[in-house]
């Protein structure tokens, strides 16, 4: 079993080959492995009245919470081959969940803590393709701070971080997932929406618009004023991602020579003109 665990950085397949060895050795209904500071919740098979719990450790650094379950109870020895075999876990589990801490950093921009380009161009190369194979609607908000410069100029950089990061907090309260919110550049940012017709990004793009509007403007004995310019579209037959992409920064450029502070949502039709919202 060692050599197997050997194989693999992923995670959940790591965590699906001890598990399945571990079956065939100690019976049981399931297990679960959880490691809170990483997001990692995961769960194999069922649940059982009799639970056995490990915090898995190495070198003082805890690598998470292994838990099995059946609804008889646990002999002894087989506890003691639990134990060996967990042991044997705890390298290639080491090694997997910094492997995975790598990836995630590789993928998030770190003064807002939301996906980054490359973490952007990855998801929405995947949402595309799950959109195209279920004929579901696909659309994204490419949205920009407005005269961003001049806040960094007179406020400093540091308030112009503290902005972007206030920024990126509003957008994750106003949409379900949190997950869904990418940092494209400097003060522009991505919301990609699966299963979301045109008219709805539109909706969510407004109420974005009008939550960093109103919070900013609640900020009391400061001139600081943040608005957002807002592109909306959505994916049209033929088109790829990039091309996507590429329609919602027009739409974002045609609210900022709108006046800004404003949505624009592309032609639902790629011949048609932008039409301005509400
Ligand atoms: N504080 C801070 N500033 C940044 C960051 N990334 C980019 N910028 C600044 O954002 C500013 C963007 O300015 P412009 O592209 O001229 O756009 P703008 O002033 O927002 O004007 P409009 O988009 O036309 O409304 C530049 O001054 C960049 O230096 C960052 O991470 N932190």
């Amino acid at each position: 079993m060692v050599l197997a665990l050997q194989t693999t950085l992923d995670i959940d397949q790591l965590l699906n080959l001890f598990s399945t060895h571990l079956k065939s050795v100690v019976p049981h209904a399931g297990s679960s492995f959880c490691n809170e500071r990483l997001g990692i919740e995961l769960s194999l098979g069922g649940h059982g009245r009799h639970v056995c719990a490990y915090n898995l450790e190495l070198e003082n650094e805890f690598l998470g919470e292994w838990r099995m379950s059946r609804n008889r109870r646990f002999t002894e020895p087989e506890l003691a081959h639990v134990e060996a075999l967990l042991c044997r876990l705890l390298y290639p589990l080491r090694n997997g969940l910094k492997y995975r801490e790598a990836l995630s950093y590789a993928h998030t921009d770190q003064l807002t803590q939301t996906g980054n380009r490359t973490a952007l161009l990855d998801s929405l190369k995947r949402e595309f393709d799950l959109a195209h194979r279920y004929q579901t609607p696909l659309s994204i908000i490419l949205l920009d701070v407005d005269h961003f410069k001049s806040i960094n100029d007179s406020f400093g950089h540091d308030i112009g971080d503290a902005v972007l990061r206030a920024v990126a907090r509003a957008i994750k309260d106003s949409v379900r997932r949190s997950d869904i919110l990418f940092r494209y550049g400097g003060e522009e940012f991505v919301i990609v929406l699966a299963n979301t017709s045109r008219d709805g990004a539109a909706n969510l793009a407004e109420r974005v618009r009008v939550m960093v509007e109103t919070s900013f403007r609640a900020l009391r004995g400061s001139d600081l004023c943040v608005t957002l310019s807002l592109g909306v579209a959505m994916m049209l037959p033929g088109e790829t991602h990039l091309d996507l992409l590429r329609r919602a920064d027009h739409a974002m450029y045609q609210a900022k020579h709108g006046g800004r502070n404003r949505v624009v949502a592309a032609a639902a039709a790629a011949a048609a003109a932008e039409s301005e919202l509400p």
